[in-house]
C-alpha cells in the first residue's frame, strides 16, 4: 500500500535549501521520527523528472551506516511536489557545526576530523562500488549535504539529487551557491570523476579543521584563479603534520596524483580507527 501524506505528522522545517524544504516528521503508526525532502517537480523538464525519478530509485537501493537511509517517496500531483523520506539526522549538518564552532572560537578535535573523513570515504566507496560503471559521484559534497546522527556518526546525504536539481544548465540554476569545493578539472569544464569526489573530501576537511574553505575569493572568477593556483594556508596548528600531508595530497590539482578511496582506507590513521575498540 502507497504511503499517503496523511500517514505522517509534520512537526517542523529543519532545513531550506535550492531544492526546496525538509522537515521533521513523525511517521503516525509508530511514531518513528524522520525527515522529508519537498522537491517541486513542476518546473523540471521531461529529462529532469525522469533524471529525478531515476536518482530517488538508485537512493533506494543504497543501504549503508554512513549514508542517509531512504525510507520512501510520496508523489502529490496536486501540488507537483514530490515528498522523499528519510532517517532522522538530530546532529543536524556539518555546515551548522563548522558556523558554531567560529563563533565560539573552538576547534574541532582532530579525531572527529579523521572520523568524518573514513565515514565519508566509506560512503563514497559504497556508491562507487553499487553501480559500477555508471559511478554515482557525489557531485555536491559540501558541509550542508553532510549530516551527523544522535551519536555523532556521520550520514551523507543528498546523494546524486544533485545531478537532477542543478541539471538546469542556466547559469542560475547551474551555479547555485559558491562552488568552493569545485576541482579545477571542473572549473576547466573537464569531466567530473571520482578524484573529483576526493577533491571536494579535502576541502571538506580541511574546512572542518581551519573552519574555512582551502579556498576563497571575492567572487566565482578569482575562486577559479585561486582553485587553479592550489595555493592554500596551513591546517591551525593544533592538527598533526599527518593529517596536513593528507588533505595536501587531496588537494592537488593534477587528479592523478590525489588519493583514490582504497589508499585513504589503506591510511594508518584510518585503519587505527577501523581497528575493534580494545
Ligand atoms: C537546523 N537544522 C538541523 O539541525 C537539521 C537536523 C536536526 N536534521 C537536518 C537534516 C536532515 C535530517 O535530519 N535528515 C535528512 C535526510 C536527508 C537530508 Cl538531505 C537532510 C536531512 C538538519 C538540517
Amino acid at each position: 500500500m502507497p504511503s499517503k501524506l496523511s500517514d505522517y505528522e509534520v512537526i517542523c522545517t529543519i532545513g531550506v535549501g535550492s531544492y526546496g524544504k525538509c522537515k521533521k516528521i513523525k511517521r503516525r503508526s509508530d511514531g518513528k521520527i524522520l525527515a522529508w525532502k519537498e522537491i517541486n517537480y513542476g518546473s523540471m523538464s521531461e529529462t529532469e523528472k525522469q533524471m529525478l525519478v531515476s536518482e530517488v530509485n538508485l537512493l533506494r537501493g543504497l543501504r549503508h551506516e554512513f549514508i542517509v537511509r531512504y525510507y520512501d517517496r510520496i508523489v502529490d500531483r496536486n501540488t507537483t511536489t514530490i515528498y522523499i523520506i528519510m532517517e532522522y539526522c538530530e546532529g543536524g549538518d556539518l555546515g551548522s557545526l563548522i558556523s558554531r564552532c567560529k563563533r565560539e572560537r573552538k576547534y574541532l578535535e582532530e579525531e572527529f576530523a579523521w572520523k568524518v573523513l573514513r565515514q565519508i570515504t566509506l560512503a563514497l566507496h559504497e556508491c562507487q562500488q553499487r553501480v559500477k560503471g555508471s559511478a554515482v559521484l557525489h557531485r555536491d559534497l559540501k558541509p550542508a549535504n553532510v549530516f551527523l546522527d544522535a551519536a555523532h556518526e556521520v550520514k551523507l546525504g543528498d546523494f546524486g539529487l544533485a545531478r537532477v536539481l542543478h541539471h538546469d544548465t542556466s547559469f542560475a540554476k547551474t551555479f547555485v551557491g559558491t562552488p568552493y569545493y569545485m576541482s579545477p578539472e571542473l572549473m576547466d569544464h573537464c569531466s567530473y570523476n571520482e578524484k573529483s569526489d576526493m577533491w571536494s573530501l579535502g576541502c571538506l576537511i580541511y574546512e572542518l579543521c581551519s573552519l574555512s574553505p582551502p579556498f576563497t575569493a571575492i567572487n566565482q572568477q578569482h575562486l577559479a584563479v585561486k582553485i587553479k593556483e592550489g595555493k592554500f594556508r596551513p591546517l591551525p596548528s593544533p592538527y598533526s603534520a599527518e593529517l596536513q600531508e593528507l588533505i595536501s595530497r587531496m588537494l592537488k590539482i593534477d587528479a592523478v596524483l590525489r588519493p583514490s578511496i582504497e589508499d585513504i582506507l589503506k591510511h594508518s590513521r584510518i585503519l587505527e580507527l577501523s581497528a575493534p575498540k580494545k
